[in-house]
C-alpha cells in the first residue's frame, strides 16, 4: 500500500484489524496517528496557541494525543470536548492528556484549531449547534486542521452530512478515503497530507500520481511510436483540437478523417477526406492504427451515426467521447468494443449507464465492468476506472478547465497515449494527469488550444 491508496471506511477498519492481529493495539495506532498529526501541526504552526476539539470516539482520542504531544513541546494548548469519551482508546488518550477540558459549546477561538470531532465512518450529520460552533471556531483560526476527515463528511461518498467549514490542512490517517478526493468533501480543505500509521491494505484504488514516461526507443519510427486517427464530422474545430492534442502527445503520426479537406492546423497532421461511411471504414482498415478517436465534432445526425458505426466495427483500439457517447447512449453502451476508453462527463455518464448507486468511484467501476471499457468519468474530481477493478482519482484540477474544447483536447491526448503505450488504463491515467498539469501551467483564462502548447514541456517533466 502506498500513501496514495484510497480505502473505504470498511476497508480502513479491516486494515486496522490486520494491524491489531499482528499485535499492535488500537491505542498504539491512536498514538501513532496523534504523533504524526502533531508533527505536521508543529511544522505548520509552531508555538501558536492551539485549540483542540475532541469528539466522543477515536477521532477525539487522536485529538487528545495531539493536545498532549504539542503541550509537551511548549505549545499553549486548550482542549474542548463534545461530551464524554465513549471508546476505550479515547478514554485512555483523554486520561493521558491530564489537563483541563472545556465544553465545546463554551470554547473561545484560538490562532490554531484542530478538528478531532468525528472521523472515518460518520453516518449522520453533526447537530446544528455543534456544526455552527465548529464553523465559527474554524473561521476565526488562522491555521485549521481536520484530523483524518473534516467532521461532517461522509467517508465513502464525499457527501456533506452537515455544514462543513473550509480547513487549511486535512491530515488523512493511514490512507486516503474517497471523501479526500471526491467533491464536495474534497473542496473543504486547501491542502491534503496523509500520515503513515503503519497499516497495510490493498491498493486497487489510488489517487492519480504523476506518470513516469519514456523517451522513444533509438530505433523508433513514426508507426512504432503510435498511429492515431481522429474521425471528425459536422464541427471540424472540435476534431481538429483532438487531432492537434494527439499530435503533441508523444504519438508518431496523426490522421484526421474529416468531411472536408484540408483541415488547417499543424501541417504534421495528415488531413484525409472521408465523407461516406464506407470511405471511413476503408481509411480505418489500416492495421497499424493504434488508436481511433470518435466523438469530438462528430455530430448527431444519421451521417454521424453511420460514421460511428464504421468506427465501432473497425477493430482498432477506440477512444469515444462527446457526440459518440450521446449517440451510443441513445442506443446501447454494450456496442462498445472491449478495451475501449470512454470519456463521459456527468450528463453523458448518466445517459450511458443510468443513475448507478454508490460513490462516483463505485459508479465508474460498475460502468467499467459493465462495458468492458476504461471509463474516464470527468469532472472536478475525475475517476478513471478499469474493468478489472483498478481505479485512480484525480482531484484539484484547475477550474479554468471549464472552457470550450478542453474535453476534445483530453480525448486526443488519451488517444495519443493509448497509441504510445497500448494500455488503456495506463494511457487514461497518463493523459488525465498530463492534461491537469498542462492546465496548471497554462494559468488563468486559457483556451483549449493553449493547453496543447504546454504538452511538450509537461511530457518532458515526466521523462
Ligand atoms: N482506523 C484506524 O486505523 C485508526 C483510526 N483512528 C481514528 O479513529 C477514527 C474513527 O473513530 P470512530 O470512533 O470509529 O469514529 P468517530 O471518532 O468519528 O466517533 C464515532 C462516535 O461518535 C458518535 N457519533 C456519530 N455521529 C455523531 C453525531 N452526528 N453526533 C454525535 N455523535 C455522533 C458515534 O455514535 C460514535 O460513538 C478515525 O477517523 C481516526 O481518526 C485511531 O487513530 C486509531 C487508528
Ligand atoms: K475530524
Amino acid at each position: 500500500m502506498t500513501l496514495a491508496s484510497v480505502l473505504t471506511a470498511a476497508q480502513m477498519r479491516d486494515a486496522e484489524q490486520v494491524a491489531m492481529a499482528a499485535g499492535v493495539t488500537e491505542y498504539a495506532l491512536m498514538e501513532r496517528a496523534g504523533a504524526a498529526a502533531a508533527e505536521i501541526i508543529w511544522r505548520a504552526g509552531a508555538k501558536r496557541d492551539l485549540l483542540v476539539l475532541c469528539g466522543p470516539g477515536n477521532n477525539g482520542g487522536d485529538g487528545f494525543v495531539i493536545a498532549r504531544l504539542l503541550r509537551a513541546r511548549g505549545v499553549p494548548v486548550r482542549v474542548a470536548a463534545l461530551g464524554e469519551s465513549r471508546t476505550e482508546s479515547s478514554r485512555t488518550a483523554r486520561a493521558a492528556w491530564n489537563g483541563p477540558i472545556e465544553p465545546l459549546a463554551d470554547a473561545a477561538p484560538a490562532t490554531q484549531m484542530v478538528d478531532a470531532l468525528f472521523g472515518t465512518g460518520l453516518s449522520r450529520g453533526l447537530d446544528t449547534a455543534v456544526a455552527d460552533q465548529l464553523a465559527m471556531l474554524t473561521a476565526q483560526a488562522s491555521f485549521s486542521y481536520a484530523i483524518d476527515l473534516p467532521s461532517g463528511v461522509e467517508t465513502d461518498s464525499g457527501a456533506l452530512l452537515s455544514r462543513v467549514p473550509a480547513f487549511g490542512i486535512c491530515i488523512a490517517l493511514g490512507a486516503l478515503k474517497p471523501a479526500h478526493l471526491l467533491y464536495p468533501a474534497a473542496g473543504c480543505f486547501e491542502r491534503l497530507l496523509c500520515a503513515d500509521i503503519g497499516t497495510e491494505a490493498p491498493d486497487r484504488i489510488c489517487r492519480l500520481e504523476p506518470p513516469a514516461l519514456a523517451i522513444p526507443a533509438a530505433a523508433a519510427h513514426k508507426y512504432s511510436r503510435g498511429l492515431v486517427a481522429i474521425v471528425g464530422g459536422a464541427m471540424a474545430g472540435a476534431s481538429r483540437l483532438a487531432s492537434h492534442a494527439a499530435a503533441r502527445s508523444g504519438a508518431g503520426m496523426v490522421r484526421h478523417i474529416g468531411l472536408e479537406s484540408p483541415i488547417g492546423g499543424p501541417d504534421a497532421i495528415v488531413a484525409l477526406q472521408g465523407d461516406e461511411a464506407d470511405e471511413v471504414t476503408a481509411l480505418l482498415s489500416d492495421q497499424r492504427l493504434a488508436a481511433v478517436v470518435a466523438g469530438p465534432g462528430l455530430g448527431r445526425d444519421d451521417r454521424a451515426r453511420a460514421r460511428l458505426a464504421s468506427v465501432l466495427t473497425c477493430g482498432r483500439p477506440l477512444v469515444l467521447d462527446a457526440d459518440a457517447l450521446t449517440l451510443l447512449g441513445e442506443e446501447n453502451a454494450s456496442a462498445v468494443p472491449a478495451g475501449s476508453i470512454l470519456t463521459p462527463h456527468e450528463g453523458e455518464f448518466v445517459r450511458l449507464f443510468g443513475d448507478l448507486p454508490g460513490s462516483k468511484i463505485d459508479k465508474a467501476l460498475k460502468a467499467a465492468r459493465r462495458s468492458g471499457a476504461v471509463i474516464i468519468y470527468k469532472g472536478a474530481d475525475c475517476v478513471i476506472a478499469a474493468p478489472d477493478g483498478r481505479a485512480a482519482v484525480a482531484t484539484g484540477a484547475s477550474s479554468w478547465l471549464s472552457t470550450a474544447g478542453t474535453g476534445d483536447v483530453l480525448a486526443g491526448l488519451v488517444a495519443g497515449r493509448l497509441a504510445v503505450t497500448g494500455d488503456p488504463f495506463r494511457a487514461a491515467c497518463e493523459a488525465v494527469w498530463l492534461h491537469g498539469d498542462a492546465a496548471r501551467r497554462a494559468g488563468a483564462a486559457f483556451i483549449a488550444d493553449d493547453l496543447i502548447m504546454q504538452f511538450p514541456a509537461v511530457i518532458a517533466s515526466r521523462l
